[in-house]
């Protein structure tokens, strides 16, 4: 018999509303030992947890051909369009073909350089503040990573342009927040998730919630069309590369708010658990140090650095494996499938919990210890475990871009600054479209030199 957890509507409604711990009902998953459960929310409807590792290859690989993604993606392209992330089929293989070589290992090298000048001017920021300074590594980090993937898409001279979407992207991601828990609880018909688009455009700003999206909207419109306007091309940043590729100015604006908003949150959330981790684990700090300071002897690290840099990138890896900022994916069913005793007839959402997966004991001796050297060369962690940036064909394109642009960061925050957590600070997890800090991160800033 397949295992069954029953929530309650009243639950759910406080899901919804109050933004309440979904990992704690995780945890409750977790003590079911199958690797599947159905998760039911009402007489009919509900949905399908699997982390098992052979079920996790089955939706991802093996049979991805049954699960599309799920109708929260549709709900995200009302601000990505048909972007990598948001869109299927021919479409989005047609673009895959055309975007993953802008990420091919000779590119990153070229962004390399756009990133070490975003990190330079954010610490010449950080240099001005006073020994001990209060700062708030997870809102620092946000701010740092925007002004990364804002180069490295436009090149430095409208990183400005970027600056400007941050609030922006921020608040329309609340809404992506209410919008998905609503999507995940209540089963909401795919006609009702396809008319938003057309309502969210249409609809009179006074209704709440509009509003927000209106600006989200508008703002980002005029944005990347500004920039697309006063881009050179054949330059070697993303817009220049997307503007040499056949595709028309819509895809290459979908393509653009698709980096933006894929490419920021979940980069800077990975670095700012990683911080929190660095400041609690002194002696995978002082590795840190020491790596940084023989691999670089003081240098501004090139993309060739980042990969001498194993022991940083290994504590990074690690901090993604304890705080996934993509802390759960999710499928639909497109045909009646099984995974193990669970059926999953056509329609059916089924949820791989990373987050689970990653702090499960079966793949991970004691999971929840921070230990980088799970990652060294040489150690192999066990497959389909550990999964922050998804896996099968639908892997995050970005992800070698956003461990070479972390370890980048670390090394060149390491070589100028200490940071130690705040005295008292208590730090929580909230599970958003991203796992984020609830109340940020507290830190204290020291100079090193
Ligand atoms: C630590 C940082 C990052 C994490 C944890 C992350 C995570 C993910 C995950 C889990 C997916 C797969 C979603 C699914 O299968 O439903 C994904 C897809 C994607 N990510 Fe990332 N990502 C990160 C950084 C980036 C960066 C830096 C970029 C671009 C500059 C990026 C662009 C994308 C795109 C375009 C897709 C869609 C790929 C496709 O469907 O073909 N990501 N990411």
């Amino acid at each position: 018999m397949p295992e069954v957890v029953r929530i309650s509507l009243r639950n759910r409604l406080r899901a919804l509303y109050t933004f309440q711990d979904v990992l704690d009902r995780f945890d409750m998953i977790a003590d079911r030992s199958a690797g599947a459960v159905q998760v039911r929310t009402s007489r009919r409807g509900g949905y399908v947890v699997v982390w098992a590792p052979e079920h996790v290859e089955r939706v991802f690989v093996t049979h991805q051909h049954l699960y599309a993604k799920s109708a929260q993606y549709r709900l995200l392209a009302v601000v990505t369009g048909d972007g990598l992330l948001t869109s299927e089929g021919e479409r989005w293989s047609a673009q895959r073909r055309l975007i993953q070589p802008m990420f091919a290992k000779r590119h990153l090298g070229r962004f390399a350089e756009h990133m070490t000048e975003a990190i330079a001017d954010f610490a010449k920021e950080w240099e001005q503040l006073p020994d001990g300074a209060r700062v708030d590594a997870a809102t620092a980090m946000n701010r740092l990573t925007l002004d990364v993937v804002g180069r490295a898409l436009f090149g430095s001279g409208l990183s400005e342009q970027a600056a400007r979407l941050g609030p922006v992207l921020t608040s329309g991601l609340r809404v992506g927040v209410r919008a998905t828990r609503l999507q995940l609880l209540f089963r909401t018909p795919p006609w009702l998730v396809d008319a938003a688009h057309t309502v969210v455009r249409r609809a009179p700003k006074w209704i709440p919630g509009i509003r927000g999206l209106h600006e989200v909207l508008t703002t980002t419109d005029e944005v990347v069309e500004s920039v697309v306007a006063a881009h050179p091309g054949g330059t070697d940043d993303l817009l220049g590369l997307l503007l040499a590729a056949p595709m028309d100015r819509r895809q290459v604006r979908d393509e653009v708010m698709t980096f933006l908003l894929a490419g920021h949150e979940t980069t800077a959330n990975g670095l700012a658990w990683f911080w929190h981790l660095l400041a609690l684990h002194p002696e995978a700090r002082a590795r840190v140090e020491n790596e940084v300071a023989e691999v670089l002897d003081g240098r501004v690290p090139t993309a060739e650095d980042a990969d001498r840099l194993v022991y940083t990138a290994a504590a990074f890896q690690e901090a993604l494996r304890l705080y996934p900022p993509a802390w759960s994916i999710v499928r639909t069913a497109v045909a009646d499938d099984r995974l193990g005793d669970v059926p999953v007839p056509a329609g059916t959402n089924v949820v791989i919990p990373v987050y689970l997966a990653h702090r499960d004991p079966g793949a991970w001796p004691d999971p929840d210890r921070f230990d980088p050297e799970r990652f060294l060369p040489g150690a192999a962690p066990r497959r389909f475990s550990y999964l922050p940036f998804g896996a099968g064909r639908r892997i995050c394109v970005g992800a070698g871009f956003a461990v070479m642009e972390a370890t980048l960061i670390i090394a060149m925050l390491v070589q100028r600054f200490r940071l130690e957590m705040e005295e008292g600070a208590e730090v929580r997890a909230e599970a958003t479209v991203t796992l984020r800090p609830r109340d940020g991160i507290p830190m204290r800033l020291y100079k090193v030199v």
